[in-house]
């Protein structure tokens, strides 16, 4: 069994901050939350100061994806099995994990490249939650949402994830098709969320170094007032509104500064441990999702 327990936040460098602001606030109907960084954004769905955190910088790419853990000991269990796999582990300080709103934090690369926080003890804002819409963010038990990552390690990365991290397989997807050896996009969960993360294979995997974030919200009018939202403010639409064929989640795709997407979504399914298999779907959704619209996402376009 895992130790992880979901999602916890997520740390991302931007150019852009104006406009990010635009997305998440205006048109997604984030909280404002707060953080350290007097210049940066931070964002609230629930009672956590801040579950997505949005730094200046340089350029587009992803600082840390945060998975939440039970508590210390739960911690030196992942520590001890990261270590133990290869990889090196290092502690943060109390000063860094407070800039983290933890009580302790333990980081290490992932062998996609990207940079992974594990935690325990998140801070809480106990001040009431004030999205945009009024719809309530699906959390709690379930963790933030799911981030898909790049990778041009693929079974190196599925089996750290799987082996030394313990996830769960949630099934896979082929990627277009053809013959054997079949690329697959595998989905993986930690709770009853279908997936907390993807791994998708990518011939290249540079910044952002993340597909999407899937954040999901209570009612299907959020979804659509979110939608109509996000094109008014002039967001590019990757994919439109669809459900899904695996965790039946209706959701659309903006692209987000930096070229990477947010899905937005809602209605996903709750996975029983005691019935699942992994099963591998053949078509992404049962209707909608249309990607023809979509910009190339950065993580697929090699840098000059
Ligand atoms: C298929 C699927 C199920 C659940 C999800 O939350 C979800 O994001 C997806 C879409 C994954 C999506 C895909 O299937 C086709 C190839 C895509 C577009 C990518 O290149 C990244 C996301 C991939
Ligand atoms: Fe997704």
């Amino acid at each position: 069994m895992t130790q992880i327990r979901g999602l916890g936040y997520l740390k991302v460098q931007t150019r852009d901050i104006g406009r990010w602001r635009d997305l998440v606030i205006d048109g997604l109907g984030f909280a404002e939350g707060s953080g350290p960084d007097p210049a940066g954004l931070y964002l609230r769905m629930d009672e956590r100061r801040a579950r997505l955190a949005l730094l200046p910088g340089d350029c587009d790419r992803v600082l840390a994806v945060g998975w939440e853990v039970r508590d210390q000991f739960a911690l030196a269990a992942v520590g001890r099995a990261v270590e133990a796999s290869g990889t090196p582990v290092k502690v943060l300080s109390d000063e860094e994990a407070a800039e983290r709103d933890a009580e302790q934090v333990i980081t290490f690369t992932d062998p996609a490249g990207i940079p992974v926080e594990v935690y325990f003890g998140p801070v809480l804002d106990h001040s009431p939650v004030i999205t945009g819409r009024g719809q309530r963010f699906v959390t709690g038990a379930q963790g933030m949402g799911h981030v898909v990552v790049p990778t041009t390690a693929m079974e190196e990365t599925v089996s750290f994830y799987t082996e030394v991290l313990g996830f769960l397989p949630r099934g896979a997807i082929k990627m277009g098709g053809g013959r054997p050896p079949y690329r697959r996009v595998r989905f993986l969960g930690v709770n009853q969320r279908h997936h907390s993360l993807a791994i998708c294979p990518a011939g290249f995997a540079g910044d952002p170094g993340l597909v999407h974030l899937m954040v999901e919200v209570d009612t299907l009018d959020a979804v659509g007032m979110a939608l109509d939202r996000v094109r008014e403010l002039g967001f590019s639409i990757s994919s439109t509104l669809g459900r899904h064929t695996n965790d039946k989640m209706v959701s659309f795709y903006v692209r987000a500064p930096g070229g990477w997407d947010i899905e937005y979504g809602t209605e996903g399914m709750l996975v029983d441990e005691t019935h699942y298999t992994a099963e591998e779907i053949t078509a992404d959704s049962y209707w909608g999702h249309d990607w023809s619209g979509s910009e190339p996402l950065a993580t697929f376009v090699p840098k000059a």
